[in-house]
């Protein structure tokens, strides 16, 4: 798989989100999508998921022009999770996904959703029959990941994937996505670096609605993977703040 953005733009309205991001990428690639609160990240996802159309440029497939709908082929071949997890609250875990394998027609649901749910849920025989919407959020989030991954997309597009996710939630996620990365191309946000110097091997940073970096993670770090932190603050200037006056609150009672 082969994915190209050709020029892409986002307005609202009169406001610009997002400005002329091209950009090529290919299986085997995990992308670390960063920048700060509001820089445009969480649209850009939008547009790579059909959530939102482009104002300008366009999206490309293995070199064909997606139109204004994705076409279905298309949207079976990508695994999403943006803006909040959706969920079917009331079905069980296994229920929900066996509800996302009926829609793929995945011939062995039941096998794959057993070893997913076992993987990321370490009590799953103790919940496996409790409605979702008894579930914490990083339990919420553990079954959303799941759900993108049970038919093994070829575009895997996850916004923050390890909000609300424990230290031994997040090892498990990283992992397996680490073991999945040469089957698909992944687009990975996370505002920790941590996670993302583990996983990406390229880089998109945007600022400002711009794409201010886009290669690879060892062109950013320097071949330092734990200079990213460093790399990035030196990239993105720390936003003008005013200073304000805060001792009502820090001052001693
Ligand atoms: N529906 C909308 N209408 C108008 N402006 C919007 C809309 N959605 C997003 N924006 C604006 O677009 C800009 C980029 O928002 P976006 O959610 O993409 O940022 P982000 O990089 O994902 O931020 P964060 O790290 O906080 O999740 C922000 O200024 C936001 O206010």
């Amino acid at each position: 798989m082969e994915l190209e953005l050709r020029n892409v733009s986002k307005a609202f309205g009169p406001k610009i989100v997002l400005r002329g991001v091209s950009l090529t990428a290919r299986t085997g690639m995990c992308v670390g999508v960063l920048g700060r609160n509001g820089a445009g990240k969480s649209t850009l996802f939008n547009l790579l998921t059909n959530v939102l159309l482009p104002s300008q440029g366009q999206l490309l497939i293995d070199g064909v022009a997606l139109g204004e709908t994705f076409p279905v082929a298309v949207k079976r071949r990508l695994g999403a999770l943006v803006n909040q997890a959706y969920l079917v609250e009331e079905l069980t875990a296994e229920e929900y996904l066996q509800f996302v394998a009926r829609i793929y027609a995945l011939p062995d649901a039941q096998a794959r959703i057993a070893s997913l749910l076992g993987h990321l849920l370490e009590d799953y025989e103790a919940v496996r029959r409790k409605r979702l919407a008894t579930f914490s959020t990083g339990m919420k989030q553990r079954v959303a990941i799941a759900s993108c991954l049970l038919h093994r997309p070829e575009l895997l597009i996850l916004d923050e994937p390890f909000n609300g996710l424990d230290v031994f939630a997040a090892d498990r996620v990283l992992g397996l996505l680490r073991s999945y990365q040469p089957q698909a191309l992944a687009f990975i946000s996370s505002h920790n670096l941590a996670h993302i110097e583990q996983l990406a091997t390229h880089l998109l940073v945007i600022d400002e609605n711009e794409v201010k970096f886009w290669g690879t993670m060892d062109e950013f770090a320097h071949g330092n993977r734990a200079a990213l932190s460093d790399a990035l603050l030196q990239l993105l200037h720390p936003a003008t703040s005013h200073t304000q006056d805060l001792t009502w609150l820090t001052a001693q009672r």
